[in-house]
Formats: C-alpha cells, structure tokens, sequence
C-alpha cells in the first residue's frame, strides 16, 4: 500500500488493484473492488491497467501462441509484476488463466464465491432469430465450432466427431462479432464471461452435461504481496467452499504437469458429511484431442490438495502422461 494521492491524513493509504484493461478483467477488476469497499468501508481503492504480452498479441493470428502460451501466464504475468514491483498491491485474475505454480513473493490470498462453472453454446444472431435452439445435435454435419481449447474440443468430438474447429481469439465480443459475421456456427464461452459482461442472453444453452469445465473456470482469484498487510484485507473475500474448490483442481492440474491448455475437465465439490462439516470431491477427466480417448478419475476426502494430487496420480497411473 502507499499513500499516493490517498484521501486525508489519518484515513487508510488506497489500495491499488492491477488488471488487464480487457472489459471482463476491467469487471473483475470492479467487482473486487466493490467487494473490498464493502467489506471495508474505510478503504480507498483504485484500479492500474496493465497491457500484458497477450493483450498486445491479440490482433495478430500467431499460431505458434497458442501452444506456446499453455500454463506460462501470457495474460497473468505482467499483472503479478506490477504487484511484485510495487505499482499496485492486489492482482486479480480469472483462475482459468493463473498458472498453478506458485510465485515467488505473491500469496493467493483469496477466492471470492465463484460464478458459474459451465461452458455455454452461443450460436449466431440471425441463427437464433430464425428459430434456430442450442442443442449439440442440432448443428449441422460438419459445422464448425468457434473454440481454440483443447479441452472443449476434445470432449465436443466425443459426443460430434464431425464437428471441424476454428481458432476464436480476442475478448469475448470479438468472439462474438466474428460469430455473427459467419465465421463458425457456434461459438463456445465461459458461461461466467458472458454473464459478468451482460450477455447472458447470447447463451443457447449451458453444457452441464457435454464438457466438464477447466480447472478455475468461474471463479477469480486475488494475490498481493507475501506478509503485505493486504493479506488481512483479503481474508473477509476469500470464500471457503470455492477455495477448497479450486484448490483440488489446482492441484490436480499442477501435479499433471500441465497448463490451463491441456485437454483437461474437472468437477469439484462438496461432499457434506453425516456429523457436519463436508469432504472435498474431485472428478477429472483427461483427454485425446480427438476425443477418442478419455482416463477418469475421482477422488473424496478432507484435504483438498491432497485429493487432487491423488486424482492427477490415478491418471498418471493410467498412462495419462502420453496425454499431455
Ligand atoms: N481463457 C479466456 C478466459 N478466461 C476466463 C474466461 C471467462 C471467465 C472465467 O472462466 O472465469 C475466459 C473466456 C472464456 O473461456 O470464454
């Protein structure tokens, strides 16, 4: 914290959150500090854009990015510079996007409740206008689908091996934008982006049942500066289910070796257990990119780093290495 252009003397220094100035990080980035405001009424906070490496990378088609970009952090690395040099005191980010190492001198202090999980079909405009619904088998044969994911479009060919794929980069409405002016039949989003950005209406559907959603999907995650006084401040946003959430699936994930672009589904939750209190279960399902291959694993039980290095060594012993 510092007390730049904070408010009176005597009044706490203004606490600085670094974003990426994209549109849903920029409602992220609010919705943090609307819920630090709240939980401290007293604070001052302001927001510090960041342009990172993947922002200025966005226009360009750069095939080679997409794989080089699985778990390094392109959209989270200067963000967590800006905390580690002091420009700012809290970094936010979606989850999805931190790698799940850990960083030297930044502590994950908090993970407010998490939004929803799912992917979700958006088709067209003028396809949903004409009466067009959102069910999987109703796209046509051999349409194709907007995703770059491995992990969607894995598990899509399982249930559409017909389906051809085409890159969709950008932010969410140019995602859509290309959608609308015909570059696929379908887009596949987070359902969490489109509703934070008001555009819950564009769902067609949500895939509760097709794809099991990336590790993090939905939920953000706050990080500061190791023993800041920050970390105090975070405690009162962490929320306790969606931590132990997505510290199974990080954890999966990390011991896998992998990155947020592996072909990787998870599905945590709580177990609630007969004298109170609950268990943490991890689902994971890792596979082929063509779908034809899938390893499951699932694992319960009290610690949730534990249970998703337990499920992430199922999959190991099962030859899921050849996987990644
Ligand atoms: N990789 C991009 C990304 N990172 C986080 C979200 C959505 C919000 C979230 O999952 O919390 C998205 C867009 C998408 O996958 O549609």
């Amino acid at each position: 914290m510092t007390d730049g252009d904070g408010p009176a003397a005597g009044n706490p220094p203004a606490l600085r959150i670094a974003t990426r100035d994209s549109p849903l990080a920029m409602w992220q980035a609010n919705h943090v500090a609307d819920l630090l405001r709240n939980a401290h009424p007293d604070l001052t906070v302001e927001l510090v854009e960041v342009k990172t490496t993947g922002d200025r990378n966005r226009v360009d088609p750069l095939p080679a990015m997409a794989e080089q970009s699985g778990g390094i952090g392109l959209f989270t690395k200067e963000v967590q510079r800006a905390v580690l040099d002091g420009r700012a005191d809290l970094a936010v980010h979606s989850l999805k996007d931190l790698p799940t190492g850990p960083v030297d001198g930044l502590t994950l202090a908090a993970v407010p409740e998490r939004a929803s999980r799912w992917d979700a079909l958006v088709l067209p405009a003028d396809a949903v206008s004409n009466g067009a619904t959102g069910s999987l088998d109703d796209l046509p044969s051999g349409a194709t689908v907007g995703t770059g994911s491995p992990r969607r479009r894995a598990q899509l060919l399982r249930l559409r091996p017909d389906l051809l794929f085409a890159e969709a980069r950008g932010n969410v409405g140019t995602r859509l934008e290309k959608l609308d002016a015909g570059e696929f039949h379908a887009l596949i989003l987070a359902e969490a982006g489109l509703d934070r950005l008001g555009l819950s209406s564009r769902i067609s559907k949500r895939l509760e049942s097709e794809t099991l959603p990336a590790v993090g999907q939905g939920a953000l995650g706050i990080e500061c500066r190791t023993g800041d006084p920050a970390v105090a401040l975070l405690a009162l946003l962490n929320h306790p289910v969606a931590r132990a959430e997505v510290d199974a699936e990080r954890a999966c994930l990390n011991r896998l070796g992998a990155g947020c672009h592996a072909p990787v589904g998870v599905r945590a939750r709580i177990v609630p257990l007969d004298g109170g209190g609950g268990e943490i279960s991890l689902t994971a399902a890792l596979l082929s990119l063509d779908g034809e291959t899938v390893l499951q694993a699932n694992a319960t039980g009290p610690d949730a780093h534990a249970v998703g290095v337990a499920v992430a060594e199922s999959l190991l012993e099962q030859g899921g290495a050849a996987l990644l």
